[in-house]
């Protein structure tokens, strides 16, 4: 048993099962966090011999996911997501080494902070949409956040424009999406018997009990048609010459590429729409939340925009350094959201020891980023939403603990490529959503104000079950703004 091992603390694992039935995988950061506050910074269990270990400060995660980064960034061997159904290609699931280097590099290239603006115009265009779908329809706001992240990431990546809500490659990435997150990943939290028993994998599909073989097989096909589709229309779009600036034609550039510099591009274009949708939904939904359960914040945030812009137009990314109260406002979000609570798992390459413990190789990482953003030792009543935590003169050490901006998009080698741009995105679309809407509790048939209650049901992003509130815009103005914005882009 592990336990023996001198390994760093956790619950008590059972024979053979280990710690099997103290796991749950729904809202598993809560179970995470209450490990914490009793074994301490480092919490360390197993299944069924595999070690699994939670990183629960901000200093644990440094020392292990970045200053030991060569050790500490691989991904777990994932036979049938990976392997079977092709998701080997998808840069969060690939193993560490060249080709996961190569993938990076080429993502680093293309959204590095140097190259954010060039996407302003994207970005200004869909969000100016999305708030004129709000005006029109504030009832379906989830679905228009989930048309906004879907089409802007489209917008990005393939310079694809989005124009209905049955538009076939936005069908085509929730197809994808719900591939992934309901069907390949969902049986016991992602595992399958072929993961733990791999020569499976070798047994022909027509065997009984190789069902899981024909699935894969036909999933396969709908991952691969889901990179294939857009990436086939921005060729063509080249070709014809009418191809927009985005993040693939920035890397084809205007040079013939090699088949093996196209078959990168085309993948790392896919994991982006894949990672970007259900992140932005988490963290969108919640700043409605937010605004709806803090209406003084969102009065504050309102005044500052006003006080710049005279309600005489909508703010710009420009105007980013002259709004430090909406600044807060968003990392305050990224903090009291934590959209991937727990990251996504790293895997341990070889044995190592910290703090005086042993942590056994292919024991799976999880940065325990609720509790980083929930820790009330850094963070004074963490479930209270408080931009104003933000504005405080504290010292540098402080400040680092206390910026969201260290933990909510992961760690070392393996951190969000796409924190730049999200930053942007997520900045102008809050800001304009401001500027030009408010938000209330919903009241019912009696007048009674409704509460919104948060419920979660997916394991990896939290994202909110569509709550009841009132979206209307702040004035005749502010629709008029928006309108000529909308038909401008
Ligand atoms: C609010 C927005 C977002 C948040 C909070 C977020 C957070 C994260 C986190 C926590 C990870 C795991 C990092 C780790 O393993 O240590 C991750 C990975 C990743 N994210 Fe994001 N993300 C966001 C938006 C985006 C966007 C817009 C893109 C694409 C443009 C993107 C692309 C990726 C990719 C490709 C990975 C996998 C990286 C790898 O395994 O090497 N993310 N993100």
């Amino acid at each position: 048993l592990q336990r023996r091992k001198n390994t760093p603390p956790g619950p008590r694992p059972l024979p053979l099962i280990g710690n099997l039935l103290d796991f749950s995988f729904q809202r598993l950061w809560l179970r995470a966090t209450a490990w914490a506050d009793q074994y301490g910074d480092v919490v360390y269990l197993n299944l069924f011999g595999r070690g699994v270990l939670f990183l629960n400060t901000l200093d644990a995660a440094a020392d292990l996911l970045e200053k030991r980064g060569p050790i500490y960034s691989d991904k777990p061997r994932m036979v049938m997501c990976a392997e079977l159904c092709g998701c080997e290609n998808i840069i969060a699931f690939a193993r560490y080494g060249d080709g996961f280097r190569r993938l990076r590099r080429l993502m680093q290239s293309a959204l590095g902070s140097g190259n954010i603006p060039s996407y302003r115009p994207l970005l200004q265009a869909e969000t100016y949409a999305f708030l004129q779908r709000l005006i029109d329809t504030p009832e379906n706001y989830m679905n228009h956040i989930k048309r906004f992240s879907g089409s802007q990431t489209l917008s990005i990546v393939y310079g694809y424009r989005v124009t209905t809500d049955d538009d076939p490659q936005l069908k085509r990435a929730e197809e994808t999406l719900d591939l992934l997150g309901n069907h390949i990943a969902s049986a016991g939290a992602g595992v399958w018997l072929v993961d733990v028993l791999p020569f499976l994998k070798y047994v022909p599909s027509w065997l009984p009990g190789a069902g899981f073989k024909r699935k894969a097989a036909a999933w396969k096909t709908v991952i691969e048609r889901g990179a294939d589709e857009p990436f086939q229309w921005v060729k063509n779009s080249m070709k014809a010459g009418n191809a927009a600036m985005c993040y693939c034609t920035m890397l084809m550039g205007k040079d013939a590429v090699d088949e093996k510099r196209e078959y990168d591009i085309k993948w790392t274009a896919n994991a982006m729409y894949i990672a970007s949708i259900d992140t932005f939904l988490t963290t969108m939904s919640h700043f409605i939340l937010a605004m709806v359960k803090y209406p003084a914040a969102m009065r504050k945030a309102q005044a500052e925009i006003d006080a710049l812009t005279g309600g005489r137009r909508l703010p710009s990314p420009d105007d980013r350094a002259a709004l430090p109260y909406v600044e807060a406002v968003l990392r305050e979000c990224l903090r009291w959201t934590a959209p991937v609570p727990l990251g996504l798992p790293h895997r341990l390459m070889e044995d190592d020891v910290y703090q005086g413990r042993t942590i056994p190789e292919g024991t799976l990482i999880f940065a325990n980023i609720w509790r980083m953003t929930h820790d009330p030792a850094v963070f004074v009543d963490p479930e209270a939403f408080i931009p104003e935590r933000y504005l405080e003169a504290v010292d540098d050490a402080i400040a680092k603990k206390r910026d969201p901006w260290s933990y909510v998009f992961g760690f070392g080698r393996r951190k969000c490529p796409g924190s730049h741009l999200a930053d942007a995105s997520l900045w102008l679309v809050m800001a304009c959503m401001l500027a030009t809407l408010d938000f209330e509790k919903a009241t019912d048939a009696s007048g009674a104000t409704i509460e919104p209650q948060q419920e979660y049901n997916n394991a990896t992003f939290r994202i909110p079950e569509q709550f009841p509130c009132k979206i209307s815009p702040r004035s005749e103005h502010a629709m008029q703004l928006v309108q000529e914005a909308a038909v401008a882009a």
